[in-house]
């Protein structure tokens, strides 16, 4: 087998990458407006009740009109994947990775598809709906060779006449809570983990990117997954969301999403119904409030660049975005001004354009949620760059820069998720450290600075699950940057790293006398 390597960013300079995904996004258009049913035991099931997935760079075009499922379908859903657990979980686990391999081979020949679909439906510009495809694809190829490694379980040791072995079994049923902003990506890789170590699925995507999703149940039944593994059943989460969660028969819930629902799904998931024989596992992966410390031994240069590509890339809707700058009291100026100078040369438009560096967001929710933090950021702070919005179209926000914070104020405590950064002083690196940890979450962080001793320090103290030296805070690469938070970011799954898969197995001890 190929050794695993991550799937190569796609150079758009290039002009037959560029005619490749413009061919990708015709496709997407002759598919536009299209119904979509839920998928439950291989079956499609219009409903009438159906969610409009609409493009955020024009609120006028309809992606699809997406069927949704209700308490019966959910519950015929799980009937279903129970089923399919009775022989998935007997399934080689080679013949299980092999599905992965060939879905994986079948969305990189559908790669700038699904790409131009994300910019449609997500607003990814096409860099970052790129690295969404070529993060799901990364996810497949991952975890299929991390089954094989485990596939036999580890080595245990045994005593003369007796014969021990250690080895993993799937648990049953998983319900798995996908977000919109890694739309295939995460909703991808959050699937194929249960699927490939033996485990069966009910997928409850966001409302607002089904149809990425729906696109995938159709990749995963080429590539040969049988019939009621993966279960497409997309809904309102008050309709099914609680319903799910308390089903005495989920084993496994997987959820990535917000700190309120994560929490939330923590706390229902410990209560055990009737009729229920087991505890529920939950891996929740939730919010961020994520900072770059700037030190007074660091490149500015670099710095900026770092802050302005993980504070705006994907206008700031990544749970790893650089939304808080601290910066020490020396440097502070310098780096706020060649910040801004960054920020006011950015492009904001139609996702699909590949002039524009930043799409929209991703609804009027969020637009106006992001406006109401740059209204409390006038009060808290100052506004330097951007601080306005266009509403014609689409839900653009322009890249905002808020300086002269204070570390605890609420810009720069509460997860905004958007194209917004704030920026506070420290007198020192000791006390840019003591602030950069003073939040409820713990997701990434980065440190720019030339000082061997400060970062070792950094290494020591601060207390973030994807910690960087000398870059950006954003862009973990499945199998390089195992990627999850501390605190309340969640539960460190570290969903692409080596110890994710094992998340969702049981060890089974077995001693046999020789
Ligand atoms: N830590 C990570 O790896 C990671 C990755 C991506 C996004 N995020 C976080 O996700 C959030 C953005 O995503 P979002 O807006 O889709 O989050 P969200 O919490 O609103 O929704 C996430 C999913 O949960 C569902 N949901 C909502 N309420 C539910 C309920 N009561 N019961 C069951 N399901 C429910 C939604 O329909 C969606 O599918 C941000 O906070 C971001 O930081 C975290
Ligand atoms: N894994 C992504 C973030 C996922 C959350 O939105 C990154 O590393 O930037």
């Amino acid at each position: 087998m190929i050794p695993y390597k991550h799937e190569p960013f796609t150079d758009f300079t290039k002009e037959e990458n560029k005619a490749a995904y413009l061919e990708g996004l015709k496709t997407v258009e002759g598919y536009l407006g299209k119904e979509y049913p839920i998928i439950v035991g291989g079956e499609r099931i219009f409903t009438e009740d159906k969610t409009r997935s609409y493009n955020p760079s024009n609120v006028e075009e309809t992606v699809g009109l997406v069927s949704k499922a209700n308490k019966e379908h959910a519950e015929k859903a799980m009937e279903a994947a129970k089923e399919a657990f009775k022989t998935w979980r007997d399934t080689d686990p080679s013949v299980r990775a092999d599905v992965l391999f060939r879905a994986a081979a079948i969305t990189r020949r559908r790669k700038h598809e699904f790409s131009a679909l994300l910019s449609k439906e997500g607003g990814k510009p096409w860099k970052e709906a790129d690295a969404d495809t070529a993060e799901a694809i990364d996810f497949m190829e991952y975890y299929a060779r991390q089954m094989l490694e485990l596939k036999d379980g580890k080595k245990i040791e045994s005593r003369p006449g007796e014969y021990n072995k250690f080895n993993y079994l799937p648990i049953g049923v998983s319900v798995v809570i996908s977000p919109w902003n890694f739309a295939f990506a995460i909703m991808a890789g959050t699937t194929v983990a249960p699927v490939v170590t033996g485990n069966t699925v009910l997928l409850k995507p966001s409302s607002k990117t089904p149809v990425i999703a729906y696109k995938f149940m159709e990749v995963l039944e080429e590539a040969g997954l049988p019939k009621g593994v993966v279960n497409y059943i997309p809904g309102s989460s008050s309709e099914i969301g609680d319903f799910l969660i308390d089903h005495k028969d989920t084993s496994l819930i997987s959820f990535t999403g917000s700190r309120d629902v994560g929490v939330s799904i923590y706390e229902r998931a410990a209560k055990v119904h009737k009729g229920q024989n087991h505890l529920k596992r939950v891996i929740a992966e939730m919010g961020g409030k994520d900072t770059i410390v700037v030190d007074s031994e660091g490149d500015l240069d670099l710095a900026a660049d770092s802050i302005v590509q993980s504070a705006f890339g994907f206008s700031g809707q990544k749970c790893s975005a650089c939304s808080r700058v601290i910066a020490v009291e020396s440097v502070y100026d310098e780096l706020l001004e060649k910040v801004v100078e960054r920020t006011e040369k950015l492009t904001v438009g139609d996702s699909t354009d590949h002039e524009n560096y930043m799409g929209p967001v991703i609804d009027e929710n969020s637009l106006n949620k992001i406006k109401k933090y740059i209204e409390i950021g006038k009060k808290e702070g100052r506004i330097v760059a951007g601080g306005t919005t266009d509403e014609e179209k689409g839900h653009f926000v322009h890249p905002t820069v808020i300086a002269d914070l204070k570390h605890n104020d609420r810009v720069m405590q509460e997860e905004i998720f958007g194209p917004v950064v704030g920026f506070s002083k420290a007198k020192d690196y000791d006390e840019a450290l003591e602030f950069a940890n003073d939040t409820d979450y713990g997701l990434t962080g980065a440190v720019i600075s030339n000082n061997r001793e400060k970062l070792e320090q950094a290494r020591r103290n601060f207390l973030v699950g994807n910690l960087y030296f000398n870059r950006g805070c954003t862009g973990a690469i499945v199998g390089y940057q195992p990627f999850g938070g501390f605190k309340m970011s969640g539960t460190d799954s570290k969903a692409g790293g080596p110890d994710y898969l094992v998340l969702h197995l049981q060890g089974r001890t077995t001693s046999e006398m020789l």
